[in-house]
């Protein structure tokens, strides 16, 4: 047998407290929203009015003043002197939750007006416990409504009263938050969410006077008149960095009617630093710190923007991530990719000093992202045996572009490569990935890893008159280092003040970094260190290859010639011992406790040796 409860179709109950407290808690930032949500309706009724009859001679302009409360009078109020509202329209709007005016015949929201929600009204709440609204329509009755947060309200009909056409709301505000109503935080909140409305907002200065908080919103200009403001833009984008922006770029989606401005920043972000881009709606402030407006890569921009297509949730506090903003942030992307283009090709000083700020970031950047790097890798710089260049330059002056892993393989090598056929450094972060992708990146070019074993071989060895002083010298030098691991080749290259080389492949040098760092660090650390040598002593016993090193003595230095001639044991040993520590030293690689013991007997003995003689 069926219950007859069940079948009775029932209208669903709403707990008002409830509601309250999921808008406060959840949905809004805090109680201040209540003077956003009051603005934006008030907005929203002289817009409608603008549509309908709009406003005759005498009967208004569209404009909202507020009279804050003060600690003499409790009483906060906003007027407006839009469309109005009907005893009947103020039963159903105003006392049913998400019942709003604002939609249109299938529904969607209104794109003239800000509200879609039909929440915003109950925001109140969260400062007062009674919301009185008192409106009038044209050519109707004024009427009076009263809520009350414990859930219920009434309505009655002004007959008689001669009240002019448009809404009036009032709120005796709790003690805790009377602030939030009192002049100077009406006045900052006002301004901060509604500065850039289309629509007068004046502020009761408690003397029977008004102050205004307007602004045009200039970042949002476009055209000539962009161009004539460009001061003003500039002097807003110096108000929101705190110091005065690289540039300022002009934003535009037309496809979800989105304008604005993005201020490069003139300094580098600090590295946990993350996006906060301002964005209004139809004037009205919705976000203040979007991470989604702008590419992810744009960490060097700032932008503002006014928008009629974007969407806010219902808390008007963020952007719905749907179609709309994915298309305008890719449109905004193309505005900044084209802003580095063009300054590439029309004001190079200025993206210069652009890259020299961002360098690290935009490197990180390029390295893995595709997009960005297409249009940008050609502007950074690296770090080459000939100085520091452009990678356009570096492609253009030769196809095939030779680059070592490391620093400090790059530091053997620095004082040896050819002025015109420089190699380029891959040691500093991110430069070894970006170098790898350049054949992707520029037809024709091709990048080879320099390998110091290979090196070797194109250097030329000594002449043939002179190849058995030379063997007989490599003997007794290899036989001096042997406990260093260490072999000597002789080998003619320039610049002659050059003594010797150290060479040593990857490995070689891995392990003298993973010395050098236990020595500094802690036992912890150590134990993760030995674990990574033990690892690779592993790997390099299985490929039967031991790790190499070679001191390249340089056959056009007097000194190794010199060198070469001696027969006194003595000296001999010091000196090659010092040319091998100074050969590492000149590398920049750090010095064993082996090495730095051997560089001060060296030291000491030739002292020895030069005061003897
Ligand atoms: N000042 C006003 N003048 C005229 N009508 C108003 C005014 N304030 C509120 N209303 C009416 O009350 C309805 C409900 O307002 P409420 O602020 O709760 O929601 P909304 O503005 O429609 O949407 P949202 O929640 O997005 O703000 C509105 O749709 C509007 O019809």
């Amino acid at each position: 047998m069926s219950s007859a409860v069940g079948s009775q179709a029932r209208p669903f109950q709403v707990d008002l407290h409830g509601v309250v407290d999921l808008l406060s808690r959840h949905i809004y930032s805090g109680p201040q929203v209540y003077l956003r949500e009051l603005i934006q309706n008030g907005c929203d009724a002289i817009s409608a009015r603008r549509a309908e009859s709009g406003y005759g001679d005498g009967e208004g302009r569209g404009e909202i003043r507020i009279f804050p409360s003060s600690p003499d009078n409790p009483e906060f109020r906003i007027d407006d002197d839009g469309i109005g509202l009907n005893a009947e329209e103020v039963a159903q709007l105003l006392a049913t939750v998400g019942r709003s005016s604002k939609r249109d015949f299938f529904d969607m929201p209104r794109q003239d007006l800000l509200g879609q929600f039909g929440i915003g009204l109950l925001s109140c709440f969260m400062v007062a416990d009674e919301i009185v609204v008192v409106s009038r329509k044209a050519g109707e009755s004024a009427v009076r409504w009263v809520g009350s947060a414990a859930g219920t309200f009434s309505v009655s009909v002004l007959r008689g009263a001669e009240l002019p056409v448009g809404t009036s709301v009032k709120l005796r505000p709790r003690a805790d938050d009377a602030e939030l109503c009192h002049r100077a935080q009406v006045t900052e909140l006002a301004s901060r969410y509604g500065r850039y409305l289309p629509v007068p907002i004046l502020i009761a200065d408690g003397t029977g006077g008004f102050d205004t908080i307007n602004q045009s919103p200039v970042f949002a200009l476009g055209g000539q008149e962009r161009l004539d403001r460009r001061g003003e833009i500039m002097e807003l984008g110096t108000e929101l960095l705190g110091t005065r922006p690289l540039d300022a770029i002009e934003l535009s989606s037309p496809a979800t009617g989105t304008r604005g401005t993005a201020y490069i920043l003139p300094f580098t972000p600090p590295p946990a630093a993350r996006a906060a881009h301002s964005v209004y709606l139809g004037g009205m402030l919705v976000e203040e710190r979007s991470q989604d407006l702008l590419p992810e890569w744009a960490f060097f921009a700032r932008a503002v923007v006014d928008s009629t297509g974007l969407k806010p949730t219902a808390s008007r506090e963020s952007l719905v991530a749907d179609e709309s903003l994915e298309i305008t942030r890719a449109e905004l992307g193309a505005a900044l990719r084209a802003w580095i283009i063009r300054m590439g090709t029309g004001n190079p000083n200025k993206l210069a000093e652009f890259v020299s700020i961002h360098h690290l970031g935009l490197k990180s950047l390029v390295a893995y992202d595709d997009e960005l790097a297409s249009f940008l890798t050609r502007w950074l710089s690296l770090e080459t045996t000939a100085g520091r260049m452009s990678i356009e330059e570096l492609v253009s002056r030769k196809q095939l572009i030779r680059y070592t892993e490391s620093l400090e393989e790059f530091r053997q090598i620095a004082a040896i490569v050819p002025a015109e056929d420089p190699v380029v450094n891959g040691g500093y972060v991110y430069d070894a990935e970006i170098i790898r992708r350049l054949p992707f990146l520029f037809d024709g070019a091709t990048v080879e890893k320099v390998a110091l074993a290979s090196l070797l071989d194109t250097l030329a060895v000594p002449a043939l008159a002179e190849r058995a002083t030379v063997l007989v010298f490599e003997q007794r030098a290899s036989a001096v280092l042997a406990s260093f691991d260490v072999q000597v080749s002789v080998r003619s290259f320039s610049p002659a003040n050059v003594s010797a080389l150290y060479l040593a492949d990857d490995a070689v040098l891995r392990g003298l970094q993973r010395s050098a760092a236990r020595r500094v660090s802690n036992s912890l650390w150590n134990g993760v260190l030995d674990q990574a040598g033990k690892s690779l002593d592993a790997a390099t016993e299985l490929n039967r290859r031991l790790p190499q090193a070679t001191l390249c003595a340089n056959w056009e230095n007097p000194l190794i010639r010199t060198l070469a001639r001696s027969s006194d044991e003595a000296v001999f040993n010091r000196t090659m011992k010092l040319l091998y520590v100074q050969a590492m030293l000149a590398a920049h690689l750090p010095l064993g406790a082996a090495q730095r013991s051997l560089l001060t007997e060296s030291l000491s003995d030739l002292v020895q040796l030069s005061l003897e003689h």
